[in-house]
Parts: C-alpha cells; structure tokens; sequence
C-alpha cells in the first residue's frame, strides 16, 4: 500500500525528499539554510519543506544517529510530532536545536529523519478513585540483572 503526501519546498538547493524501502523506511530531512551555531546556542533550524500528510496521520521527526556525532547538536523536544493540521503554505518543518560545541551546519546536510504514524484512537478519561489493579512497581523494581 502507498500512500500521497504533498510537498512543497521552500528552497532549490536541498535535495528532494526521497522514501528508499528496505534499510529504513524513514525518511531523512535536510538543514535548509547554513547554520552556525555556538556552544550553549538554541535555533529553530529549517527544513525546507512543509507538507500534507495523508488524512489520519502524524509525523514524527527525530534526530539521524549520526546527527550528534558530525554536528554537535541535540534535539531539546527529543521527537518532533508534527500534526495533521501543520499544513499550510507556510507551515515549514523545523529541528529545534542545542548546540553542544560550536558547529556550523551546511545546506542540504541530512540531519533528521521522519515517519509517519495513524492517530491515536480518540480517548476519554473516566475518573475513578481506584482502579483495582495490582501495583506493578517502576523505577528499576524488576532489578538490574
Ligand atoms: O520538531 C518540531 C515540532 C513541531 N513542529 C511543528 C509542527 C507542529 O504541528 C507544530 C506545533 O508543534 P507542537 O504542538 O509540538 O508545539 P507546541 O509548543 O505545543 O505549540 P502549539 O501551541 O502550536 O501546539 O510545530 C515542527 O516543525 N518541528
């Protein structure tokens, strides 16, 4: 099964989007503009590219495994959810970004990727005072080995 998504870019020097099955379906964004960044400094960096995704869907963007190692930056929301909704004309994808070391980040450079995921189901919360459940217990209960 395939499915659409509409594209626009806002600049001619980054490569089109392109989906390569097979190794991994997600899909890499590149820097559209050049950055450079120093040590301790936060941007909003542009991808280039605003879409439509197909009715029913999100997106998620996360940061290239390599993304720190070459440049030196982290992503300060971790994963990017970019809404059905985010798809007007103006509506340009963006890494929000935290330099680490002082980097510069050149046009066209793969720096994350994305995919995108159906809905959720719509939920409503029911508020009870117990639910009756056994405690399963968190932080670290089922021990380290
Ligand atoms: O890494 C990101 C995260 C978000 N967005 C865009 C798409 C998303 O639909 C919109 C709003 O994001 P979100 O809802 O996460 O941000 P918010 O801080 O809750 O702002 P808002 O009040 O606009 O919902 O910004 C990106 O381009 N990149």
């Amino acid at each position: 099964m395939t499915e659409t998504i509409k594209i626009k870019y806002f600049t001619d020097k980054i490569e089109k989007l392109a989906y390569i099955g097979g190794k991994s379906d997600w899909i890499d964004l590149r820097c559209a503009e050049e950055i450079q960044m120093k040590a301790g400094e936060f941007k909003l960096i542009p991808l280039g590219v605003a879409m439509e995704l197909p009715k029913g869907y999100e997106a998620h963007v996360v940061p290239r495994s390599s993304t720190y190692k070459n440049y030196g930056i982290i992503q300060t929301n971790h994963m990017g959810i970019i809404d059905e909704t985010y798809c007007g004309d103006n509506d340009q994808w963006f890494m929000a970004a935290y330099a680490l070391r002082d980097t510069e980040i050149h046009v066209n450079d793969r720096i994350c990727q994305f995919r995108i995921m159906e809905h959720q189901p719509a939920l409503v919360f029911e508020e009870t005072g117990e639910l009756g459940n056994a405690d399963r217990g968190g932080h670290g209960s089922t021990g380290k080995a």
